[in-house]
């Protein structure tokens, strides 16, 4: 199966783009969300998330305090990666089953910190969403209801543009000016020809 990593600062654009794909019948892996789901169903990883951050992190109804760790992490860089420790590797592992069980010619796995984790070496090509920063907080603030400086805690954590330019095969840039569904449809037409060649 051609794996396919699909990337982008927070707020970038990268879900809007991968239910573009999904329209096209490819289906997608969203990497944050199953870490979210881990951190709550997988035992062993909530426990190392307890351990991490105390009881705290889960309301009494065993759902995720979203919040709570995110104020934690996003101004605590040991945190962050003691956390980003625990759940990238359970991640990886969902997604190569999930990637097994999968028929279309490629299949798209979309994260938030693919080049960062290195979980970019394990896929065949790898695209980069990208648009204007300013665009991308105000986005952000509106879809979130959040503020400028909270946005900008968690670009700070993440790899410059210029880095993840250096390491993707394919762009898309989603500023105000281009449609998507073009770029999303060239790209697409070259990764069914390259799995074909595969
Ligand atoms: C801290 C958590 C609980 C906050 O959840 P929340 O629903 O507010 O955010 P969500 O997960 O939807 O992420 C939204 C965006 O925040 C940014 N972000 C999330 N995690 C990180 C991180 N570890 N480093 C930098 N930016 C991050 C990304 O741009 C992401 O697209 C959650 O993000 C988390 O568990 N992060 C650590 C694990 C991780 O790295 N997940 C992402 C890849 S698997
Ligand atoms: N081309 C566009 N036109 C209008 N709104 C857009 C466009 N692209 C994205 N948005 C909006 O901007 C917000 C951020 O987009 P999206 O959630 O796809 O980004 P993301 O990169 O997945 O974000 P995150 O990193 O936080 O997961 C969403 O509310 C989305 O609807």
């Amino acid at each position: 199966m051609m794996k396919v990593g699909i990337t982008g600062g927070i707020g970038s654009g990268k879900t809007t783009v991968c239910k573009l794909f999904e329209l096209l019948g490819i289906p997608v892996f969203y990497a944050d969300t199953a870490g979210k789901e881990l951190m709550v169903h997988n035992l062993g990883v909530k426990k190392a998330v307890v351990n991490l951050f105390g009881e705290a992190a889960y309301f009494l109804d065993a759902s995720l305090n979203r919040k709570y760790i995110a104020d934690i992490v996003f101004k605590d860089e040991q945190k962050l990666n003691a956390l980003n420790a625990i759940i990238h590797p359970a991640v990886k592992d969902a997604f190569l089953i999930w990637s097994e069980k999968q028929k279309t010619p490629y299949v798209l796995k979309e994260a938030a910190l693919l080049f960062e984790s290195k979980s970019y070496l394990d896929n065949d090509y790898n695209i980069l969403v990208s648009s204007p920063v300013e665009l991308r907080i105000k986005r952000v603030m509106e879809r979130d209801q959040t503020s400028r400086e909270k946005v900008l805690e968690r670009i700070e954590k993440q790899l410059p543009e210029d880095e993840k330019e250096k390491l993707a095969d394919f762009f898309i840039l989603n500023n105000e000016e281009l449609h998507l569904i073009p770029q999303v449809l060239k790209i697409h037409q070259q990764l069914v020809l390259l799995a074909q060649q595969k």
